[in-house]
């Protein structure tokens, strides 16, 4: 018998693969062509409207009744406005699958990701570049799929072309594929590699909050900084945070990187998107790591693109979650972040 979601789990594989290909693929032109600057955005465009299209061709190839609550939608490929764009996305899109795809045909793939979730059934969720910052800069940036059955997640997989595939050897190459399945453990594989071997995956073993290692986003307006040093302050940390962009910072936890993940909100009027923290979600639980908000609730991802229920998130090692929790909420009480 077939194990749980073995069907779903390798074709995400495949479509992660080829949408990492294409934001690759961007990148190498980007840093080749003259006429573009780093400063400029349309690259990141191209590539994210150029992932979204390959990775909802391939799910609908294989799972044609599945929804997807994707990031993009094809608005700004639409007409006489959108047409050079559009041209480039649906030339990348072609040599990505290896058959040439009519631009109709790409719009409508782009925009099967416009569902609304929710808690009943099953749909995918996908962010085709998760940190675009990272990955203009060259850094850190991941492409990240996710199923939800019945309003949990039960399959991620996460992408990252840039992050070394060990980090205490950082010279035998970069890009690791992390994978989970609900109760079946988290792994690692080398991303770009057709036949590439697994590699279970799990969290540190670290039981002294002082010897953890914490990880945050390089933006401050997605992570407060200030209070991130106030909590490795109470736990006794000295280490510096390591900052990155993108759900690398979940693949970090799940393979003993990094010890703590903070997320903590810098405005309360913004809701995380379910695409955001899906994947990486299920990859560090699996990897035996531990996941919640900053109020210590598990993350909801049954009422629809957000997690409307949950604020920040905090996802560390098993043996210093309980410190971290209460370090976080000793900073966190009494301090109403911004609405702005
Ligand atoms: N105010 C915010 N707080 C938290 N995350 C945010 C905020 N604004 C944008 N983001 C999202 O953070 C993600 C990147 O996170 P990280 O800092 O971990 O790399 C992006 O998906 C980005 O969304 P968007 O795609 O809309 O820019
Ligand atoms: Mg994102």
């Amino acid at each position: 018998m077939p194990a749980y979601l073995e069907k779903e789990r390798a074709v995400a594989i495949e479509a992660v693969e080829r949408a990492a290909r294409v934001c690759t693929a961007v990148f190498q032109r980007l840093v080749t062509d003259e006429t573009l600057t780093k400063k400029d955005k349309s690259p990141v465009t191209v590539a994210d409207f150029g992932a979204q299209a390959v990775v909802n061709a391939i799910l609908e190839r294989h799972f044609p009744d599945d929804p997807v609550v994707g990031e993009e939608d094809s608005r700004d490929l639409q007409g006489d406005g959108g047409r050079a764009l559009r041209e480039k996305v649906v030339e990348l899109v072609g040599s990505a699958l290896d058959r040439p795809m009519a631009a109709d045909e790409v719009l409508r793939a782009i925009d099967r990701g416009q569902h609304a979730g929710g808690p009943a059934g099953r749909h995918w969720t996908l962010d085709p570049i998760d940190g675009t910052k990272g990955f203009l800069r060259g850094e850190q940036f991941a492409v990240c799929l996710a199923l939800v059955v019945d309003g949990k997640v039960r399959l991620g997989v996460v992408g990252c072309p840039n992050l070394p595939y060990d980090m205490s050897r950082p010279a035998e190459g970069r890009g690791v594929l992390a994978v989970a399945v609900e109760g079946q453990g988290a792994f690692q594989r080398r991303l770009g590699a057709s036949d590439a071997a697994e590699q279970r995956i799990r969290a540190s073993g670290v039981a002294d909050p002082r010897d953890a290692a914490v990880c945050e986003s390089v933006e401050a307006g997605h992570s407060s900084h200030s209070d991130s040093a106030q909590i490795a302050q109470l736990l006794g940390i000295s280490k510096q945070p390591v900052r990155m962009d993108s759900q690398c910072k979940y693949v970090a936890v799940a393979r003993g990187d990094a010890d703590i993940y903070l997320r903590l909100p810098v405005s309360s009027s913004y809701a995380e998107k379910i695409w955001d923290h899906a994947a990486g979600n299920i990859i560090v639980r699996e990897a035996g790591g531990c996941v919640a908000d900053v109020s210590g609730r598990p993350l909801d991802f049954s009422l629809g693109r957000t997690l409307s229920q949950n604020a920040g998130v905090i996802a560390t090692s098993a043996g210093v979650f309980d410190a971290t929790m209460a370090a976080v909420q000793q900073t966190l009480a009494g301090k109403a972040p911004s609405a702005s």
